[in-house]
């Protein structure tokens, strides 16, 4: 599938600018283009990959390059003032070659939180494909503010897209890292799950092609109905076939290939287990869910159609849901993994507990704002003695 990605605020710029270095490692071919959209001028000179002309500041009437401290309204604002200047970056990619739109966000912040459902809503009334939203729940110790922009962000921006995928940071955390190495981490495993399932269907000419490669078209069918997305992945290494057809896992004649062929079945349905019942990007009951799509990937000869059958068959009993595609996508790469894609996922206790936030928020809403006017003073102070010397 190709998309065109729009990376909002420091969060989704950084994640965006990962997806096309992983682009660039896997040959995966997903980032049609890459665009990043912030108002603090020192994130998005951080950016590595993605291309100058399509970094679009905004809000330097307001904040002067400083970003918004956290205040997602005032994000939102900004959003809407400037959105010519996002369009016209968006102008000069060519949506006809792009099967989507995938706007990247982190929710706890003020620019992305505040302008990403902005952006998903503009989108939506101009193009006719789809608006997915790819949004990044803060943990849980980053402090209140952090949590009702998340609460305020989530409730807009899955209305305004048409499906949301979600990654809660506060499940892939780890303890004793620093927040820059640990997000890292985090950013690599967001864009190996979302890479490899947006991936499939990429599969270049002349690749060998199993029995039931996926097509963007599933994808869009699975997030097709909106809500929440969950994406459960895993991985087994194994070794590729240099030797010229020795490992021969599909059909066979003799004793030998029947049992490759009750191998691979069995490595993959216990890959599909391990990959619905791991951890999910966003942590949930999978029973639920209304759609879910299945991706195999890895060397053609560790992949068959009864493995993955059978994978789906568990997953349509596991959640319930009469609609789950699968298929595969075959890759040269020392190993097999199994991405699957749950989407309208009901049961999320993360998103219960946010919504309460929400409500309770309308109660002591003086205090939190006076929380964000804070801490807006404080970085533009802040910004004005460290970043002056750079621009
Ligand atoms: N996964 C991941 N999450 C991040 C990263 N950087 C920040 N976050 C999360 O995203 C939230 C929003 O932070 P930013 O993206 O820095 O905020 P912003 O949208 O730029 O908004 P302001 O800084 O308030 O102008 C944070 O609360 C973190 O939870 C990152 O590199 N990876």
């Amino acid at each position: 599938m190709k998309l065109a990605m729009i990376g909002f605020g420091q969060a989704g710029g950084k994640i965006v600018d990962r997806f096309l270095e992983y682009d660039e490692r896997t040959n995966s071919g997903i980032v049609r283009a890459a665009v990043a959209v912030n108002s603090a001028k020192a994130d998005l000179m951080g950016l590595e990959r993605i291309p100058q002309e399509n970094r679009v500041l905004i809000g330097q009437a307001r904040v002067k390059g400083h970003g918004v401290g956290a205040d997602n309204e005032l994000g939102a604002e900004i959003a809407e003032e400037d959105i010519d200047e996002v369009q016209n970056a968006i102008d000069a990619i060519p949506t006809h070659e792009v099967d989507a739109f995938l706007v990247v966000a982190g929710m706890g912040g003020g620019t992305g939180s505040g302008g990403a459902p902005v952006l998903a809503k503009h989108l939506k009334r101009i193009y006719t494909i789809p608006v997915y939203g790819l949004g990044v729940l803060p943990g849980t110790d980053e402090g209140g503010i952090y949590t009702l922009n998340a609460a305020r962000s989530f409730q807009t921006f899955v209305r305004e897209v048409d499906n949301l995928l979600v990654f809660d940071n506060d499940s892939w955390r780890q303890t004793g890292e620093s927040v820059e190495g640990g997000y890292e981490k985090i950013n690599e495993e967001i864009v190996r799950r979302f890479g490899v399932l947006f991936g499939a269907g990429e599969v270049g000419d002349g690749e060998e092609v199993a029995e039931s490669v996926v097509d963007s078209s599933e994808i869009i069918n699975t997030l097709s109905g909106g809500g929440v997305s969950t994406v459960g992945y895993a991985s087994e290494e194994v070794e590729l076939n240099t030797g010229g057809g020795l490992l021969s896992r599909f059909t066979g004649d003799d004793a030998g290939d029947d049992l490759d062929a009750a191998n691979t079945t069995n490595r993959i349905t216990s890959l599909v287990r391990k990959a619905a019942l791991g951890r999910l990007t966003l942590p949930c009951e999978i029973e639920g869910a209304e759609r879910a799509l299945l991706v195999l990937s890895g060397p053609s000869e560790y992949l068959n159609r009864k493995g993955i059958e059978r994978g789906r068959k568990w997953l349509e009993e596991e959640t319930g849901s009469m609609e789950v595609r699968g298929g595969d996508f075959p890759r040269e790469e020392p190993e097999v993994s199994a991405a699957i894609l749950l989407s309208g996922v009901t049961d999320v206790p993360r998103i219960k507990r946010l919504q309460q936030v929400a409500i309770e928020a309308q109660d002591n809403i003086e205090d939190i704002q006076a929380e964000s006017e804070e801490n807006l003073e404080e970085l533009v102070e802040d910004d004005e003695d460290e970043l002056e010397p750079l621009f």
